[in-house]
């Protein structure tokens, strides 16, 4: 059988180097690019890549895209910074191109797809949730892209609960104090050298409250997702958000 053609963007970068190695030692996938920011995107086509695995920055990741998908090239993405203007755009881009799969994640770590998937379970039984997100220094943005969609899936399962807006009579002396508020949710993001990706989502109710934690303490935690994505992507064209949709999480 022939192999998976896979080209990595980003492929210099802590995400995107390991993704190169994880490419390189999986039996069934050929790396035919690994592009760093000065390198051609036409590199692309003229390596034949079926599949781009896109790691960059916010900055860079809808002009990645474009070029991709007006050339008929998969793309699974885990870079951040997604907006609901960005996701239309890129929507708008795959309708001119009907076979092409793209495949968002915010987070390509089991524990952190599971975290998201218990919060949002959680989210109806308790009066007060907040997001606490720690990740290393040089993050680029905050808070992070699996915070963000962390506080937007709990927010959405209150809403369909019917849950009141939860409590807090606090005046705020500082600005920044009760951190960011993403879709009503509050989200704290710490940076901090010796770490990197981490995230608590803290629920509280009368008399208890509820913890739950994950910790990516390497970026191999990543890999098994980045790998399924890209086995998967080439056959579910769209706009896919969330690694979820290609696990049998029930
Ligand atoms: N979804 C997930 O599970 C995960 C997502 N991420 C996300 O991935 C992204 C990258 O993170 P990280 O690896 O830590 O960041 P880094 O800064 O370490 O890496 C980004 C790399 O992208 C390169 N780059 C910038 N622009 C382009 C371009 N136009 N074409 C090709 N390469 C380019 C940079 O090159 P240069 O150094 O020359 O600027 C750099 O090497 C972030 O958005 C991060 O949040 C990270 C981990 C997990
Ligand atoms: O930049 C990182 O490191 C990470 N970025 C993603 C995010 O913003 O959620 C995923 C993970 O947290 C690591």
């Amino acid at each position: 059988m022939s192999k998976l053609r896979v080209a990595v963007l980003g492929a210099r970068g802590r995400i995107g180097s390991e993704a190169v190695r994880a490419v390189e030692a999986a039996d069934d996938m050929e790396l035919v690019a690994a592009l760093g920011r000065d390198d051609k995107l036409e590199s692309l086509t003229d390596s034949g890549a079926q599949v781009v695995v896109e790691l960059t920055t916010p900055a860079s990741v809808m002009d990645n895209l474009d070029f991709c998908v007006r050339h008929g090239i998969h793309a699974v993405v885990g870079t951040t910074g997604w907006t609901d203007e960005r996701l239309a755009q890129l929507n708008t881009w795959l309708s001119g191109s009907p076979g092409t799969g793209v495949l968002i994640a915010p987070n390509f770590s089991i524990g952190a797809v599971l975290t998201m998937k218990f919060a949002q379970q959680a989210a109806r039984y308790f009066e007060s949730v907040e997001v606490i997100e720690l990740h290393h220094p040089n993050k680029a943005d905050a808070p992070s892209g699996t915070a963000a969609r962390t506080a937007q899936l709990i927010a959405e399962a209150r809403r369909e609960a019917g849950c009141a807006p939860q409590p807090d009579a606090t005046a705020t002396a500082l600005d920044g104090a009760r951190g960011a508020d993403v879709d009503g949710i509050p989200v704290h993001s710490v940076r901090l050298r010796g770490l990197l990706a981490h995230q608590e989502v803290l629920l509280g109710g009368e008399g208890e409250t509820l913890t739950i934690r994950h910790d990516s303490l390497h970026h191999s935690s990543f890999m098994p997702g980045i790998l399924l994505g890209a086995r998967r992507v080439a056959t579910t064209p769209g706009l896919t958000f969330g690694l979820e949709n290609f696990l049998d999480l029930n």
